[in-house]
Parts: C-alpha cells; sequence; structure tokens
C-alpha cells in the first residue's frame, strides 16, 4: 500500500452512504450511514451475513446504482455512473461460448471501443501471466471453472480499470482450485497496482487476501468492524498466509464478530 497524506484522496470513499429499495409496496433499507475509505493498491475484503448489503455496496461503487443519500468518490470525484476506471467481476463468469477465449478477453475492448493492436497485445500479455495463453484459440466449453474464472478476470483486467469489485469471484469454486486462483489473483493485482474490494463469505479467505477485513452487520447493513491484518499474515501469499502465527487469532476476532452480527439480525 502506498502511503498517504490524510489530505490526499482516498481511490474509493463512501461518505454517509444509505441505500432504500423501493416498490410499489415497501421501502427497504438495505445499508444504512456506510463510510469506508479504500486507498490506492489497497485489497479489502468485505464479509458479513447474507443480506447484509455487500453486493449493493459493490453496485454503489460501480455506479449501477445511485445512493438513496450520502456521497461516493473515487479519486476524489464524485461517482455519477458506470466508468471504465472501475472493473466489476461476479460469481458466475458469463462468458459466451461461441467466441474463442481470446476474443471472449477481447470483448471487453470492443464493448468500450479500445480494442487496437497494443490492447490486444496487452489482454495477451494477462492471459500469459494468468497462464492461459495455450488455450487462447479454445471454446469456454473445454475449460474448467478455474480457468473460466480466470479469462473472466483476464477480460475484466484487459480494460484496465484501476478499481476492481470482486464480487464471490472464488464461491463456485472447488476448494484446492480457490487455494490456487487466490494466489495467482492476489499477485497479479498486486504487481499492477490494483485496489480490490472483495466479497466473500469464507473468512478464512478474506483473511488471507484483504489487507483490512470489513465486517459488516444486517438489516440496515452498517461496518460493524475494520480489522486491518497483520504484517506478518499480509505478507505471504493467500495460501501461505493461513499457516501464518496469529491467523487462528485474527480468524477467531472475526469469527466472534460474525457471530455477534448473525445473532442480531436473527431477531429481524
Ligand atoms: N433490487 C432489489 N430490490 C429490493 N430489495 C433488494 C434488491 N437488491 C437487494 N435487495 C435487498 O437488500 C438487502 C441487501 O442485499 P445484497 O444483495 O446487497 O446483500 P448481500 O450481503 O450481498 O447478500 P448475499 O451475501 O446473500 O449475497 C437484502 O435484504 C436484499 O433482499
Amino acid at each position: 500500500m502506498m502511503n498517504k497524506t490524510p489530505s490526499t484522496p482516498a481511490k474509493i470513499e463512501l461518505r454517509h452512504v444509505t441505500h432504500l429499495y423501493l416498490s410499489a409496496h415497501r421501502a427497504f433499507m438495505a445499508v444504512k450511514d456506510i463510510n469506508l475509505r479504500v486507498e490506492e493498491g489497497e485489497f479489502i475484503c468485505l464479509v458479513g451475513p447474507s443480506g447484509c448489503g455487500k453486493t449493493t455496496l459493490l453496485s454503489l461503487i460501480a455506479g449501477l446504482e445511485k445512493p438513496t443519500s450520502g456521497e461516493l468518490f473515487i479519486d476524489g470525484k464524485p461517482v455519477s455512473g458506470t466508468s471504465s476506471q472501475v472493473g466489476y467481476m461476479l460469481q458466475q463468469d458469463y462468458l459466451f461460448n461461441w467466441r474463442s477465449i481470446e476474443d471472449n478477453v477481447f470483448l471487453g475492448l470492443e464493448i468500450q471501443g479500445i480494442r487496437n493492436k497494443e490492447t490486444e497485445e496487452y489482454a495477451l500479455h494477462l492471459l500469459e501471466e494468468m497462464e492461459l495463453v495455450d488455450v487462447r484459440r479454445s471454446s469456454p466449453t473445454q475449460l474448467s471453472g478455474g480457468m473460466r474464472q480466470r479469462v473472466a478476470l483476464v477480460r475484466t483486467l484487459a480494460c484496465q480499470p484501476d478499481v476492481l469489485l470482486l464480487d464471490e469471484p472464488f464461491s463456485a469454486l472447488d476448494y484446492h482450485t480457490k487455494l490456487k486462483l487466490e494466489d495467482l489473483v492476489f499477485t497479479t493485482l498486486r504487481r499492477h497496482k490494483k485496489t480490490a474490494l472483495l466479497v466473500t463469505h469464507d473468512l478464512s479467505e478474506s483473511i488471507a487476501l484483504g489487507d483490512r477485513v470489513t465486517i459488516l452487520s444486517r438489516n440496515p447493513g452498517q461496518v460493524r468492524m475494520e480489522l486491518t491484518i497483520p504484517p506478518a499474515i499480509r505478507n505471504a501469499l493467500p495460501f501461505e498466509a493461513r499457516n501464518q502465527e496469529g491467523f487462528q487469532d485474527v480468524f477467531h476476532q472475526v469469527w466472534k464478530e460474525m457471530e455477534v452480527v448473525s445473532d442480531a439480525s436473527k431477531g429481524n
């Protein structure tokens, strides 16, 4: 993470963000008074019980939803809609089976009107980094779930966003693939100095990947706790981080908070 003076705008900042979903019959407050600051190059993991508003927060940051009240900024500028500066990757990979792997990757470039020799070369370089270059002419149907997720990540990174929003990208994968992919994604995002917000239900994953873990409570979603991951854990790759001294202590701390927020939401 880069050192910043307090006056430097954060990469992402949420100030008193509240969001209500309105329907014909009711208004539902999904998140309330959220304040969050993510510095350039930071990797933040969002955890919390189902329905606490994690995806809502990503949609607001991506500019897909407009908050009912409060303000959101990227690099100090108000978020006013979607932007190529922000890449959003979901649990489902949304690859098109009738296009080859490289044509799926180039699709993001086409949509943004930036497909040219230089951006294609960059995309191919990313495919190489993600160990996918040999399958670039294959169809997505020939790839495993882990490979497909890597392609989806390359497609997102190919457009060169500075901010990556990752909504449970590893949750549909088997455990072994997930651990391997965590290391690869962690290394790639750090190498390219991306700022990332990752939503996960896996507490161990949040500690193994994040610089900070933000725990949300539910009904309405609010920041319950922000925990900075100790350097000994953070300086290791996610797989090794799980074996570092202190990992279990942090895990128990997050677990305890999750018990509190889950119990609190049972009454609602
Ligand atoms: N479009 C919508 N209209 C009405 N209510 C919604 C809408 N989207 C989400 N909600 C409600 O807002 C709350 C927060 O939803 P959100 O999907 O952000 O939570 P989440 O923490 O990502 O959940 P999960 O962990 O289950 O994916 C939930 O109670 C959900 O039912």
